[in-house]
């Protein structure tokens, strides 16, 4: 896809169209007895805008000791914003070691993070000592759903013992009570009662990524953090989780539940097509940096961020989907290529700017998250500037927009 055809296309012609954010938020819509495949993906979107977050995280920095090199510790996460509304999914994307895992790990306290808030439902979980933090997480307010399902079950345990786990290790409910929340949670899930007495190895690979979910959702959580949750399935299985996890998202659990009790989600895919289906919004991540949090729709309808466009201009699932062909995209994947020639660049440069054709001396600054439009956020010098010398060649796309940034000083 070339990205001055992107310019030219309507917002929401590359993805499924959304539900605009303020209209119909879809609660019951779809709803039948089977809610597997009560709903189609997008077919009802998530909260309102002004509805408060139930996850919050502002500024998130996360290190680790560095594995090798001069300096003692790798930055992995910097500077991380965030939020998620109850009833909306939030999709995480970004390359082969962004940091998408390190961000879902440290929101869960599972990666130690350096700086920054992680506000749950108003408390701020990165404040909690070591028991509270400990009681926090074993209240369930928020999950993990894995890629590999056994990850989640105990291969020795029937789903049904590996579902109530959560129940049982919080010490809630009576045997009866947790027993009824299991067939709840697999009901919800759309498996068969039956299967709670039977082991991972004797059921489906998609039924064992229900089981997960199930065991996900047994205790109610408030946000659900599914790491690739369908990467490992086959297609017809994929779009069935997918399903699944929608639906989730838009039924509260129980029937005197109330709009704010819906649960939240985030998604991690590299499956930039699935994530359309379903996701409200898209959070892109590059080398630890968010550079773009957006409406998910218009985001991948008209990326405001180079790497954001690059990601998607070179995304096989979004490309064949919608309709660009292979040479069509082949300007912009040469115009974004990486150009690893182009360090030397200061510490405090964009991270984005060695690989961007359009970087100047003022991409050797950070360039903040600032909202290019409200609730869509870009990190660039350049937005919006750099669209428009897409069509040339890169220095000529240079030199415009160096020109662009000497005028907007004067
Ligand atoms: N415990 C750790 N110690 C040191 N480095 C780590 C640790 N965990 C992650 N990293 C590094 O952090 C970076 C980000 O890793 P992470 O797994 O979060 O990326 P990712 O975007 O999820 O990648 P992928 O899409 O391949 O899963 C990588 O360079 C990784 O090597």
């Amino acid at each position: 896809m070339n990205l001055a055809d992107l310019e030219a296309r309507p917002a929401d012609s590359a993805v499924p169209p959304a539900t605009p954010a303020t209209g119909d938020r879809g609660r019951g819509r779809g709803r039948t007895d089977d809610p597997a495949v009560a709903v189609e993906p997008g077919a009802a979107r998530g909260p309102a805008s002004d509805t408060e977050p139930l996850l919050s995280v502002r500024g998130l920095t996360v290190s680790f000791r560095a594995r090798s090199g001069p300096s003692r510790r790798t930055t992995v996460l910097r500077d991380v914003s965030l939020d998620v509304r109850p009833g909306e999914i939030v999709g995480v994307i970004g390359e082969t070691g962004s940091g998408k895992t390190t961000l879902a790990r440290a929101i869960v306290g599972l990666a130690p993070s350096d700086a920054g808030v992680i506000d749950v439902d108003g408390t701020d979980i990165r404040r909690l000592r070591r028991r509270a933090r400990r009681g926090f997480r074993r209240g369930g307010a928020i999950r993990f759903v894995f890629q590999d399902p056994l990850r989640a079950l105990d291969p020795d345990l029937t789903v049904g013992r590996s579902v109530a786990e959560g129940l049982t290790v919080a010490g809630r409910g009576t045997r009866d009570e947790q027993q009824a929340a299991v067939a709840d949670a697999l009901h919800r899930v759309g498996l068969d009662p039956a299967v709670a007495d039977r082991l991972p190895g004797a059921i489906s690979g998609g039924q064992r990524q229900r089981a997960s979910i199930a065991r996900a959702i047994v205790d109610n959580p408030r946000l659900l953090i599914c790491d690739e949750p369908v990467s490992a399935l086959d297609g017809s299985n994929r779009n069935l989780i997918l399903r699944l996890l929608d639906t989730l998202r838009r039924t509260p659990a129980g029937a005197d539940s109330a709009e704010r009790d819906r649960l939240g989600m985030i998604i991690i895919s590299h499956d930039l097509s699935s994530l359309a289906g379903i996701a409200d919004r898209v959070v892109v991540l590059y080398r630890g940096r968010v550079v773009e949090d957006g409406p998910i729709a218009e985001v991948f309808s008209r990326p405001r961020h180079p790497y954001t466009a690059l990601l998607i201009a070179s995304a096989p699932s979004i490309r064949d989907e919608h309709g660009p062909s292979p040479a069509q995209l082949r300007r912009p994947a040469d115009q974004l290529a990486d150009r690893p020639g182009e360090r030397g660049r200061p510490a405090d440069a964009c991270v984005f700017a060695h690989r961007c054709p359009f970087a100047t001396e003022a991409c050797d600054h950070t360039p903040a998250l600032e909202p290019a439009v409200p609730g869509w956020t870009v990190a660039c010098h350049h937005e919006p500037t750099w669209r428009s010398a897409l069509s040339t060649n890169p220095a000529e796309a240079a030199a415009t927009l160096t020109e662009g940034v000497n005028n907007d000083a004067r």
